[in-house]
């Protein structure tokens, strides 16, 4: 049987903490002097302080060890948005958050309340895309509707995760939630946005500006998504107006989709993508190649760079007003685009031009 640990304010278990933001919190909350259990399904680093559990999201009686002692809990795992697998998603965003409900709940009303703790807390990682259906959103506030046509999987199963995090706040119970919703977050170590820019650039395929480039977007530096999520957990009590709702996290400085692609993609050495080509072409073609793959799938696996969601977010405006966060957590950007983007690009000399 599990040793049961007794828990503390400055303990806090994160899900997902192998991932890129989960392994930045987890940084973060040891320098602030919390001890982290990390609940991973590959474990990628090790460090002082943190204790790992391998373990699938899904299974109950992994979880359960993972969170033992613990009243905080930050849950950042998912599936990356480009494996387009419907099954996966809907297995770790939806059952798997389930679980951690299941688990967070069983931990509160553990038999002899050993724990006797006060109130379970729960911090989803959830996304702004939950209100993007591919046209412009511009200072969008928390009070969009969810899209009623995600774009795809990843987004549908997103929403739904959000949903069942935020109904599952019940103050009488103990259990106390809250969803931040990052933007394009980016960083040291970020597996997607720039090593795909990268290799997308290698294949010579950014050379074309997809629009008039005028579209307006939210980048949010990683060490901005971890000081959300971490004035979240610190503010979340019962009496506080953050129970139960979801908060835009970003740089607050809504920046053109394509001069951050240009400044990302010159300073590793690259040339900034020039020509144009028309939204609804690029678009449409997108959408066709998507069919093709899905057609094509049981014969041949080949994933298209330009998907329609990468295609809709390169040519739309999709930023958002975090007015909220700054009203009800004090939250203000730590660190500026232009600051984010330098410190970035340094920490990639391996993707640079020529390595
Ligand atoms: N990156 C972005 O721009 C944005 C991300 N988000 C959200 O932020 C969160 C973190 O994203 P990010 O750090 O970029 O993603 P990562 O893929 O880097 O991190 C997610 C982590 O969760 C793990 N994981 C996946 N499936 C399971 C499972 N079944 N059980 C346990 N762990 C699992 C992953 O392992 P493995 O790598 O092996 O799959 C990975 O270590 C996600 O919830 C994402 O939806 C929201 C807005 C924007
Ligand atoms: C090939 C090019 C047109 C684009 C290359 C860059 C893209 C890989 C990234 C630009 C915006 C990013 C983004 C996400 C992933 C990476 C990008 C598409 C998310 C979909 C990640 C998960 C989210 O919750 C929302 C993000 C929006 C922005």
């Amino acid at each position: 049987m599990a040793t049961r640990i007794r828990p503390s304010s400055k303990r806090c278990a994160v899900i997902g903490g192998s991932g890129f933001l989960g392994r930045h919190l987890v940084e973060k909350l040891l320098g602030k002097g919390y001890t982290v259990s990390v609940f991973d399904i590959r474990q990628s680093y090790e460090l002082p302080g943190v204790t790992f559990h391998q373990g699938d999201l899904c299974d109950k009686q992994a979880l359960l060890t993972a969170l033992q002692g613990v009243s905080l809990v930050f849950h950042c795992a998912s599936p990356a948005p480009a494996s387009d697998d419907k099954a996966l998603f809907q297995r770790v965003n939806i059952q798997g958050t389930q679980t951690v409900l299941q688990e967070c709940h069983k931990i509160y009303y553990n038999k002899d309340r050993l724990n006797s703790i006060k109130e379970m807390l729960l911090v989803l990682t959830s996304s702004a895309s939950v209100v993007f259906e591919g046209t412009d959103i511009k200072d969008g506030r928390e009070d969009l509707p969810y899209a009623k046509k995600p774009i795809d999987y990843y987004t549908e199963t997103k929403i739904e995760q959000e949903k069942l995090v935020l109904k599952a706040c019940d103050k009488e119970n103990g259990l106390l939630t809250v969803a931040i919703r990052p933007h394009g977050i980016f960083g040291p170590r970020d597996p997607q946005l720039v090593p795909i820019l990268v290799d997308t650039a290698r294949r010579g395929k950014m050379k074309f500006i997809i629009g008039d480039g005028s579209n307006l977007v939210d980048f949010t530096f990683v060490d901005n998504v971890v000081h959300g999520h971490i004035l979240a957990a610190e503010s979340l009590r019962p009496e506080s107006p953050i129970c139960g709702k979801a908060y835009h996290i970003t740089n607050d400085e809504p920046v053109r989709f394509w001069d951050f692609m240009s400044d990302i993609l010159v300073g590793l050495g690259y040339a900034a993508p020039r020509y144009h080509l028309p939204y609804t072409l690029v678009y449409g073609l997108s959408l066709l190649l998507w069919l093709l793959s899905l057609l094509l799938r049981p014969l041949v696996a080949f994933k298209p760079t330009f998907t329609p969601m990468r295609v809709a977010l390169a040519g739309t405006h999709h930023f958002y007003s975090c007015s909220r966060a700054k009203q009800d957590m004090g939250y203000k950007p730590v660190v500026g685009l232009k600051d984010g983007i330098r410190r970035t690009v340094e920490s990639y000399p391996h993707l640079r031009h020529g390595a």
